[in-house]
């Protein structure tokens, strides 16, 4: 309920920086009940310049600068206008559309963008984000993590870290987000019904970890009965709240192999194979962890074959890190269709080791990015992306230049290759005609007397100098002018912060403005 009213004020804030034609925009409604997921919006339009990564070259950035796109009650895009020519003949070629708000936007320092697809993220470990000293896996797990994730057996305590961790990844662009919740029930469903409410699109997992000799008896599920009856406990409650999965889902959560007794993952595999439903775990992510895997799972080969051994290896899978792949394991991951998830900034924080993305990529694995909070310090898929680049340059200096990701790549990680990951890559990830809008729109600081900035906002068009004005002092990023739109962004990935994420929308609804 408390975000519909948001969403009120911010449509009604928007209008000084945004050009608003026809009427206001939108409102939102939802069924009486704020838990269930059935929100319907007006029909919008869009117009302004739309940047994305094509859905099949991660190498190129497809800039579509005259656009205009529309997007259905029910959050769909239903045109994509690639070289608009006027508002009226648009309306002449989608009637429907006539009584639509407009948002149309400065035509140099802003751009749409699709939404972001966190594909591992710890919602219970955001409040210690950036607090890791110099610890690695396992002692981290202990010092920090388990204590962190225990305190929410304290509903009270869960719904302030939840709806800040949701609150804030929203405001950095995060329009998807698969989550890691901790072993309680009651926390783990709250954690669905904020993101509901919230309207962030999310995958939610109970955590499970039955290992009484690996986990401490402070914090641990008291058997693989346990795992099993809790985890279908958060599935019922989720699809009682979002029936279709339409916004949020459950997640088949083993937290990582040595957390899990063999029982526990058995039971989780067979879950996954009758549900049909996504999964997610941590694989190869510290030289510690693998030695720790082998010891306790002396019968399987290696990691990757303990999660295989019990059906887990699935293209429903996603794994997190993947840094330390054998060549075998790699294969195996491969043949199943299990997907990776790249998370940069904690594999730097936690001194856990550079992954090898172009050798995933180019074995034809599906790779997205994840921040992993609170083992990645920030809750900002901008940073994954920019850390995403930069680790592939440390990588680079000791495997070969062509480990090196360029923004583009990095920006496909995470959007269509975030999609992928959690097979959705028809819905979200890109603009297409069919697709829903989860968007953002990015704003750039337009510095007074640039070249060329000027003129371009000068003449009858007031309007659209009230949203070149909008658009100064929106970020950390300075437009000169000169900037090519992939010189845009750029600047963008390696200097931008939320301040450059001025709205975000899931499904057609903004959920996020700070304008
Ligand atoms: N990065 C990370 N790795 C894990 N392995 C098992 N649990 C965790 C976790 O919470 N974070
Ligand atoms: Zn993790």
């Amino acid at each position: 309920m408390f975000s519909c009213r948001l969403s009120k004020q911010v449509f009604q804030r928007s209008t000084s920086h945004l050009r608003l034609q026809k009427r206001t925009i939108a409102t939102m409604t939802t069924t009486s009940s704020s838990r269930k997921y059935n929100v319907v919006n007006d029909p919008m339009i869009y117009i302004g310049t739309f940047i994305q990564s094509p859905r099949d070259d991660p190498r190129k950035l497809d800039i579509c600068e005259k656009g205009a796109i529309g997007v259905s009650a029910d959050g769909v895009i239903e045109f994509f206008e690639r070289e608009m020519e006027s508002y009226d003949s648009l309306i002449a070629k989608y009637p429907a559309y006539e009584d639509a708000p407009v948002l149309t936007l400065a035509p140099k320092g802003q751009f749409f963008f699709p939404g972001f697809i966190d594909t591992h993220i710890h919602a219970p470990q955001y409040p210690n984000a950036g607090v890791f000293g110099s610890s690695t896996l396992l002692d981290w797990l202990n010092k920090y993590t388990f204590p962190r994730e225990s305190s929410l057996s304290s509903l009270s305590t869960a719904r302030t870290i939840y709806s800040r961790c949701v609150a804030r990844t929203l405001s950095h662009g995060t329009t998807t987000a698969a989550y890691y919740a901790t072993i309680h029930v009651p926390a783990t469903n709250l954690l669905a019904d904020i993101c509901s409410s919230a309207g962030q699109r999310a995958f939610v997992g109970r955590v499970c970890m039955d290992h009484k000799e690996i986990n401490p008896d402070y914090y641990r599920d008291e058997s693989a009965e346990e795992s099993l009856k809790n985890t279908c406990a958060c599935i019922d409650h989720i699809k009682s709240i979002d029936p279709n999965y339409e916004l949020v889902s459950p997640i088949i959560t083993p937290r990582f192999a040595p957390s899990c007794t063999a029982e526990a993952l058995e039971k989780l595999g067979k879950l996954a194979k009758e549900t049909n439903l996504p999964c997610q775990t941590h694989i190869s992510e510290n030289r510690n962890e693998i030695q720790l895997v082998k010891k306790l799972f002396p019968e399987h080969d290696s990691y990757a074959e303990v999660y295989d051994a019990f059906g887990l290896l699935n293209p429903k899978m996603i794994l997190g890190h993947a840094i330390h792949l054998s060549n075998k394991e790699m294969e195996l991951i491969r043949s199943r269709d299990a997907k990776v998830s790249h998370c940069p900034a904690s594999n730097s924080a936690l001194t856990s080791g550079g992954a090898r993305v172009r050798w995933l990529l180019d074995s034809g694995i599906t790779v997205g990015l994840g921040t992993d909070v609170s083992g990645g310090y920030s809750p900002s898929m901008l940073e994954a992306v920019r850390s995403t680049a930069l680790v592939s340059r440390h990588v680079a200096m000791t495997d070969g230049e062509e480990c090196k990701l360029s923004v583009e790549e990095a920006l496909y990680l995470g959007t269509r290759g975030g999609a992928k990951v959690v097979n959705l890559e028809d819905k979200i990830g890109g603009f297409e005609v069919g697709m829903e809008w989860d968007a953002q729109l990015i704003g750039l600081t337009v510095v007074e007397n640039a070249e060329n900035g000027k003129e371009e906002f000068e003449g009858d068009d007031v309007v659209d100098k009230i949203a070149f004005e909008g658009a100064k002092g929106a970020g950390p990023v300075d437009f000169f002018g000169w900037e090519s739109w992939d010189d845009r962004v750029a600047k963008w990935v390696y200097n931008g912060d939320d301040r450059n994420t001025l709205s975000v929308w899931v499904k057609g609804r903004m959920v996020w403005s700070r304008m």
